[in-house]
């Protein structure tokens, strides 16, 4: 996406990816096989001064190892970070801890994440140790300073973070951040672990700093009202990849990304910002390990473009398409429907009928195509099993979100969607691209 800022972006991320290796066991080593967790996969993004850029997604989508790995606190397996415009991932350690100064991150768990034996006044004075900022009288001054600037009360110096509340101690991480007086910070799910009303603090108490310390923000959360509130900008995040990004209300008002408008709809209240109809999100977030091909996305979404060759409105093509998947990942017949002992022991029209009501499939698809392919595929199932019957659906049932991986398409404002039912050249009636080619 372009930048329509002036002049070099604060952070500018290029193609970051940045995999694990999980491994595991004797076996996968006998047999040379690597497992990778591919949970950043080529992820770019620009960070402009004095902005809050949000990031936002389920749980397991890569929003921490994202935010880890621009600030090499994980190694990236590929891909440049640009802060000012120079590649902190060519950085040897000792410049890297240089650039940490301006660099800072405040984490999700305040827990967790501050020394229990340190005081609070040595939590936030270290890195002025570390950075060689302040000592003697003139570090005690600017950590008392620091406190105050986060509303913590500088008498309360020597307390130790388990003697403060939630709240207080996310204050604390700020301050620690704000100490070598950073120009971003990346804050990971700062507001998560709060109460609601402390959140609301502590995201203010974050706003107030953007605008006295022209603060730049990454910040990270899976609450998408979080995300909204804070947010300049917004990149949506699923499965290693951003789907969408752009200014907060051309993403969220009305939403385009179906994950975008699925995420909107997974919210208890109704947004303010949205009067949509609501469209459901199902499952969870598949494994990093070996991600769907296409669009990530069409394994879950809602609004999955349906195979030309058959006239079946999405919901009718999404539950075709659930059997399908399920299918193809499925041991045997049997763990495809809820139905015990044994379904496929059943007379072929109960099967056929448990099947149907598992997928929420109708008693009769309306194209009669499909619906004989279904019907083959549901004989098989019957009678020879899973394999057969598996192979008859991936041949009869394809989605092209299955077969092409969306780039990322401009919808002009800084707007951008990696999702095919944006494609202008793509002709969903008759499965086709501009070139004719399906
Ligand atoms: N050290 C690790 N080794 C192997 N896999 C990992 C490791 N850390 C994270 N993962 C996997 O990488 C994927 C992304 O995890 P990550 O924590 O970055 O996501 P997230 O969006 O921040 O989720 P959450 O909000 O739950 O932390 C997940 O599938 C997770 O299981």
């Amino acid at each position: 996406m372009s930048d329509d800022g002036a002049g070099e972006p604060v952070l500018r991320v290029e193609g970051l990816k940045a995999h694990y290796d999980s491994t595991d066991g004797f076996l996968d080593r006998l047999l040379g096989r690597s497992r990778r967790v591919k949970a950043v996969d080529g992820v770019s993004l620009e960070l402009r001064e004095g902005e809050t850029l949000g990031i936002v997604g389920e749980s397991g989508c890569g929003k921490t190892t994202l935010a880890r790995s621009v600030l090499r606190l994980i190694e990236p397996t590929a891909g440049s970070v640009y802060h000012r415009g120079e590649d902190l991932t060519a950085l040897s350690s000792a410049e890297l801890r240089d650039r940490r100064r301006d660099l800072q991150y405040v984490f999700q768990d305040p827990h967790s994440s501050l020394d229990p034996r340190l005081t609070a006044g040595d939590v936030v004075g270290e890195p002025l140790d570390v950075h060689g900022l302040a000592t003697g009288a003139e570090r005690e001054d600017r950590v008392r300073e620091l406190l105050e600037t986060v509303g913590l009360s500088p008498s309360h110096a020597n307390r130790y973070p388990h003697e403060f509340s939630g709240g207080q101690r996310q204050r604390l991480g700020i301050a620690r951040a704000l100490a070598v007086d950073p120009e971003v910070i990346v804050c990971d799910e700062p507001v998560s672990a709060l109460d609601a009303s402390v959140q609301a603090q502590v995201l203010n108490l974050l706003a107030d700093l953007q605008a006295e310390f022209g603060l730049s923000y990454v910040f990270i959360a899976h609450d998408l009202r979080v995300i909204e509130h804070v947010s300049d900008r917004v990149a949506v995040m699923y499965l290693g990849e951003f789907v969408e990004r752009g200014p907060t209300e051309a993403v969220f008002d009305p939403p385009y990304h179906p994950y975008t408008e699925a995420l909107l709809s997974a919210i208890p209240e109704p947004d303010p910002l949205w009067e949509g109809d609501g469209i459901r999100l199902d499952g969870t977030v598949p494994s990093p390990i070996d991600p769907p091909s296409g669009c990530r996305f069409h394994t879950r979404c809602p609004r999955v473009i349906p195979d030309a060759d058959y006239d079946l409105r999405p919901e009718t093509w999404r539950t075709v398409m659930d059997l399908t998947l399920r299918a193809a990942e499925a041991d045997d017949a049997a763990s495809l429907t809820a139905a015990r002992p044994d379904p496929t022991e059943a007379p072929r029209e109960t099967f056929d009928g448990l099947v149907r009501e598992e997928f929420d499939l109708p008693d009769t698809l309306p194209d009669a195509a499909a619906e004989e392919a279904l019907g083959e595929a549901i004989d098989a199932l019957h009678d020879e099993g899973i394999g057969a019957a598996a192979a008859l659906l991936d041949s009869a049932f394809t989605s092209p979100c299955e077969r092409h991986r969306p780039p990322e398409y401009e919808l002009g404002g800084d707007h951008g969607i990696a999702c095919l039912r944006y494609d202008d050249g793509f002709d969903e009636e008759a499965g086709t691209f501009a070139d004719g080619s399906v």
